[in-house]
């Protein structure tokens, strides 16, 4: 316990940091809550999505040079930072879009679904093309509350299920979640910051196993470990070559 409070002490910034008797100061808003109709919020004014895989004031120390990091390590395309916007189809290379025929216009992506900076999920994910793996850097804000002070064990499963469906996604196109299992180690505290390490096991026909380990920034920790089955629904949108490409 004692441990994870340190934990969540440092990874906070000043403006997040935990009141006293656990009571959180409030949210910092980044922009003013928009209607749930409108989708108007993730849009910049020059009328793209809004990518919010980037750093914004509310990312820790811990958090920040993890970022700088995997940047480095993607300079010479070992890595590939994973832009992200708040719909789900936004994210897809342009095969995998073009399978969905209808796409509503009034939905966010789950793990987007606030504008407010740090009280939700903040991450930022990297694609190693290789070896099939994404790595996730995520951040759980005061709102993922599950046991006080710690994530939420949904919350943690959203982040695994969507860094290892990122995965899924890079190698068999348009897939839907069939399995997600998962065991819960250590928990979480929340501000404290995490890498989700996912990566594709194998391919058969349809069927995408993947595996996942979620651990604490040294790596001493071991939060979370998960597999996972995929199952591919549309055989023309796996090429990774074309999935590869922002
Ligand atoms: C460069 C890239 C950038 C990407 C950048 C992305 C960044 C950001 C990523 C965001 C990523 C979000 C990821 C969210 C992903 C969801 O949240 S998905 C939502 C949750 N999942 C669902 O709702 C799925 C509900 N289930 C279903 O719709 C259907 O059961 C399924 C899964 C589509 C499968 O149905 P089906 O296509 O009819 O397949 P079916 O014939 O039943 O089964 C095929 C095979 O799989 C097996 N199978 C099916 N289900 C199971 C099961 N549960 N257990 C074991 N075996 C099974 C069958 O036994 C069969 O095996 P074989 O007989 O062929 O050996």
């Amino acid at each position: 316990m004692l441990r994870g409070c340190v934990s969540l002490a440092r990874g906070l910034r000043p403006g997040l940091r935990a009141a006293p008797h656990g009571a959180w100061p409030g949210p910092r808003l980044a922009a003013a809550p928009q209607p749930f109709w409108g989708h108007t919020a993730g849009f910049s004014q020059l009328g793209r999505p809004k990518d919010f895989a980037l750093p914004n004031p509310s990312w820790s120390q811990d958090m920040m040079s993890l970022y700088n990091k995997f940047a480095e390590m993607a300079k010479d395309g070992t890595w590939k930072r994973i832009p992200s916007y708040d719909r789900s189809v936004d994210h897809l290379p342009e095969r995998v879009r073009q399978a969905f025929k209808e796409v509503r216009q009034d939905t966010r992506f789950f793990l987007r679904n606030t504008d407010a900076e740090g009280i939700g999920f903040e991450y930022v994910m990297f694609l190693n093309p290789t070896e099939k793996r994404i790595v996730c850097l995520f951040q759980p804000g005061p709102y993922l509350e599950g046991v006080s002070g710690f994530a939420h064990g949904g919350s943690i499963a959203a982040i695994i299920d969507s860094t290892v469906g990122g995965c899924a996604i890079f190698a068999a196109g348009k897939v839907m979640t069939a399995n997600l299992s998962i065991n819960y180690r250590n928990p979480i505290p929340l501000g404290s910051v995490v890498l989700v390490d996912s990566k594709v096991d194998r391919i058969e026909g349809r069927k995408v196993f993947l595996s996942c380990e979620v651990r604490n920034v040294d790596g001493q920790t071991l939060h979370a470990e998960a597999t996972a089955l995929f199952i591919q629904l549309d055989t023309k949108t796996s090429q990774q070559q074309e999935a590869c490409s922002p």
